[in-house]
């Protein structure tokens, strides 16, 4: 993966925190903060929370974004916080267009923009992808070489541009999903447009893709909704007492209902597969938990139902890359020890600055009577290596967590 962009804490890159992100902050032509492969323009189609993220990205990277969406006003938010230009009819021809309309809309959205741009590598990031790849593979023609269908597995349970982050992508996965028709140079754009924003590209075939997210993304969404939607009738007292736990299972539960609905129907059979086999776990449950009620808590075939689900979800849990084992995360963290005297934090932000690297985030761990306090750097994961090194070379003592 190329480094990403990174930039001086006193120099925001558009798309970074307000108030960088409105127009008349924005220039007009960023300039490239790191190389990339894209040149554009690239056009987006659907400028939400994914189609304005990417334009934010890509315009970070110095690269020209025309932008489309179905509503006025979704377009007009999209530029003003500096994710490209309206496409204009004088407007030079796309290399590239990313279509980011709601699933259901995604196929015919790809056709009408590759009958549009007649030399134009097209591509999706509708979190389906073998009902989109199907009617584009049966309706397109020769356009079908120009096509790939992609995925980034980066969002967050908001929708609109309002939303939209510049670094969503900075660490994630993008499936790339070529069909039968693609052209190799049309696969090459589109890995690059990944990397190019700071993803890491797999690729898989379409209904391989399909079965993998009703696990590892429909399938949660659909938990966090079932746990959260419990919750309406939950009694003011009860709610007061809501800890972690509640808050880590149910974040994506104020997902969009629409959005969510389409991209259900969308792979429907992989999903109610996911499902039943929930419904036979919940069964078994039940059961267990129905003795326990009727026959008390130590009732023959009670307990052991109840702790191999729990066994069972420690051991999945274990699995999940990143969770415990350290596989990307959105930022990487750099903790520093800084001596608790006047002007050292100030000396350790300066030099950070001066090694070219932005401070996403900071945390502070301090306790009463140390000496020293713990600053916690979050950075993008491609600058923990080179800003460790950076720290370690000006003699602050930089800690292993
Ligand atoms: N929300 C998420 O976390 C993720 C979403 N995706 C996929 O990205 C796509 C976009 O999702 P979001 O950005 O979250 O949705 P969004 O609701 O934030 O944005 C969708 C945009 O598409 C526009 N649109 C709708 N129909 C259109 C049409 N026919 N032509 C042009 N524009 C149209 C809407 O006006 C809206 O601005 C979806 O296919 C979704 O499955 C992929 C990864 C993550
Ligand atoms: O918010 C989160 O953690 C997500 O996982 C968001 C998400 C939603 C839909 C996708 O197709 C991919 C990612």
């Amino acid at each position: 993966m190329p480094s990403r962009a990174v930039s001086a804490p006193t120099a925001p890159r558009p798309g970074g925190p307000l108030p960088w992100r409105y127009p008349h902050l924005v220039p007009e032509t960023p300039p490239a903060t790191h190389p990339v492969a894209t040149s554009g323009p690239v056009k987006v189609v659907g400028t939400g929370l994914l189609g304005a993220s990417l334009g934010l990205a890509l315009r970070a990277a110095g690269v020209p974004v025309q932008l489309a969406d179905a509503s006025p006003s979704a377009l007009a938010l999209a530029r003003d916080i500096g994710a490209g230009s309206p496409a204009a009819g004088t407007d030079r021809e796309p290399a590239l267009v990313v279509v980011a309309t709601p699933p259901d809309v995604a196929a015919v959205t790809v056709l009408a923009e590759l009958a549009r741009h007649p030399a134009a590598v097209v591509t999706d990031v509708a979190s389906v992808k073998a009902a989109v790849a199907a009617e584009v593979e049966a309706d397109a023609g020769e356009g079908a070489a120009r096509y790939v269908g992609s995925h980034p597995m980066a969002g967050r349970e908001r929708s609109g541009a309002a939303a939209a982050d510049a670094d969503l992508f900075a660490g994630r996965p993008w499936v790339i999903v070529p069909g039968a028709a693609s052209d190799a140079a049309a696969v090459l754009a589109v890995r690059s447009l990944a990397v190019d924003v700071g993803a890491a590209p797999v690729t898989l075939g379409a209904q391989e893709h399909d079965d993998a997210v009703a696990l590892v993304s429909h399938l949660p969404q659909l938990a966090a909704s079932l746990v959260a939607a419990r919750l309406r009738e939950t009694p003011e007292a009860a709610l007061a007492l809501s800890g972690q736990g509640l808050r880590d299972v149910t974040r994506i539960a104020a997902s969009d209902p629409q959005l969510w609905a389409t991209i259900l129907v969308g792979n429907a059979a992989p999903v109610a597969r996911a499902l039943r086999e929930v419904r036979t776990d919940l069964d078994t449950l039940l059961a267990a938990l129905d003795r326990a009620a009727t026959e008390g808590p130590d009732a023959p075939g009670a307990t052991g139902p109840l702790a191999q689900v729990v066994a069972a979800g420690r051991t999945g849990v274990a699995r999940i890359p990143g969770k415990h084992g350290g596989a990307p995360r959105r930022y990487g963290e750099v903790s520093v020890l800084v001596p608790d005297s006047p002007g050292e934090l100030g000396r350790l932000f300066g030099e950070v600055g001066e090694a070219g690297i932005n401070i996403e985030d900071l945390q502070l761990e301090h306790s009463a009577g140390q000496r020293v306090g713990l600053a916690i750097l979050s950075v993008l994961p491609s600058a923990v290596a080179p800003l460790e090194a950076e720290l370690d070379r000006r003699g602050w003592r930089v800690v292993a967590r």
